[in-house]
């Protein structure tokens, strides 16, 4: 029997909200606000739009497609109802915990403060949790509010983040263009947060390589990595063992040298946040079967598989875990482990984790594991 992806209970660690928009939810919202800029007005069209654009091997390009997004996302009302459909879309994909990140400093211009962002974001979670129990798909949806790493409002956002810690937020990222942005930029959110025992993770070693990730770690202290696929740039393999993984999914690990930065990451066991898709969009990966996720799981390095942006790779969990079983080589055995992997990363309380790998996602995977 084929195995039912969409059944099997899912985290997600790496999520965009304003990556993650239904195609009509952009086109009426758009409509409501008198938003005359998009491209497409069918929600078919729109959303290939949204694949192409985003296709473009290059980060800065890829970015350049949530000005549209971002756009229909000013009010209460519209992000309440993003938020929501967020939630809901993730749970009927058979998501049991996410972390869904924004950048509350891009939605302003209508007027709002960054609180009402962050309020109107979480009652809309609180109501695609409620929705999405009813329908018999339970999810906890929490916060990550992100700094964009090219602007100035970091230490602002991080204030934000410490304050509404107890109130559905749970933790911080910087996130955009990182060639010329190293994070060192904003050292002093992250003395910050530190300081406020708080958690955050940093998008690095996606379009830039191993000096981003370094900084990220060793200055910065992020506790996690946002992609980090450029690490294996510190893994050196003979081209055997490479092209075993890519032909195979297996390597043989006795053949493969980390250099110190790489060990650092997995002796720390410093959760990779890895987006498949988005890597190939961008240009950071050539393809599933090639992807260095592959590589790292085999390496034991503390991998997860995340969406990035579900709009414009047109992806979902269960389509990413899907495509590492038919193109990369990976079994049930394997989702079981990157998601517990990605339960034990979560920004939330142990107990809180725990409960959620004993209760939900264990139980979930029994049956065919
Ligand atoms: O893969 C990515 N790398 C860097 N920045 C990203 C990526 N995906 C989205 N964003 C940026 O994060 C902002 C807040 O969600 C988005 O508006 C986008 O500019
Ligand atoms: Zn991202």
């Amino acid at each position: 029997m084929a195995l039912d992806v969409v059944a099997l209970p899912k985290v997600l660690l790496h999520d965009h909200l304003d990556g993650g928009l239904r195609p009509q939810t952009v086109i009426d919202l758009a409509a409501q606000s008198g938003y005359d800029g998009l491209p497409e007005t069918d929600a078919e069209a729109l959303g290939r739009w949204f694949r192409e654009s985003a296709d473009s091997g290059s980060l800065v390009r890829y970015l350049e497609t949530f000005g549209q997004t971002v756009a229909v996302m000013q009010t209460a009302e519209a992000l309440h109802r993003v938020a929501s459909e967020c939630a809901q879309d993730l749970a009927a994909d058979g998501v049991v915990y996410a972390e869904v990140r924004y950048a509350p400093e891009q939605h302003l211009e209508e007027g709002l403060t960054l609180e009402e962002v962050v309020e109107a974001v979480n009652a809309g979670f609180r109501d695609g949790e409620r929705i999405a129990a009813a329908a018999g798909h339970p999810i906890r949806v929490t916060a990550l509010l992100t700094a964009m790493r090219h602007a100035a409002k970091s230490t602002e956002i991080a204030e934000l983040v410490v304050r509404y810690r107890d109130d559905g937020v749970s933790g911080f990222d910087i996130a955009g263009a990182e060639a010329g942005f190293p994070p060192t930029r904003h050292l002093d959110a992250f003395e910050y947060l530190r300081r406020e025992n708080a958690h955050f993770t940093i998008h690095a070693g996606e379009a830039f390589g191993l000096p981003s990730i370094w900084e990220a770690i060793q200055w910065c202290g992020a506790e996690r990595l946002g992609h980090g696929v450029r690490i294996v740039d510190d893994i050196f393999a003979d081209e055997q063992s490479l092209a075993d993984v890519t032909d195979t999914g297996t390597v043989d690990a006795d053949l493969v040298r980390l250099g110190r930065l790489a060990s650092y990451v997995r002796d720390r066991r410093i959760p990779l946040e890895m987006c498949p898709s988005s890597n190939i969009q961008t240009g950071a990966a050539r393809s599933v079967a090639a992807h260095p996720i592959t590589l790292l799981k085999q390496l034991r390095f503390r991998v997860t598989v995340n969406t990035d942006n579900r709009l414009m790779s047109g992806t979902s969990m269960s389509r990413e875990m899907q495509l590492l079983l038919d193109d990369a080589g990976w079994t049930v055995e394997d989702l079981r482990w990157v998601t517990i992997n990605a339960m034990k990363s979560a920004f939330i309380p142990f107990e809180q984790r725990l409960a959620l790998i004993d209760d939900v996602i264990k139980p979930g995977y029994d049956p065919v594991g």
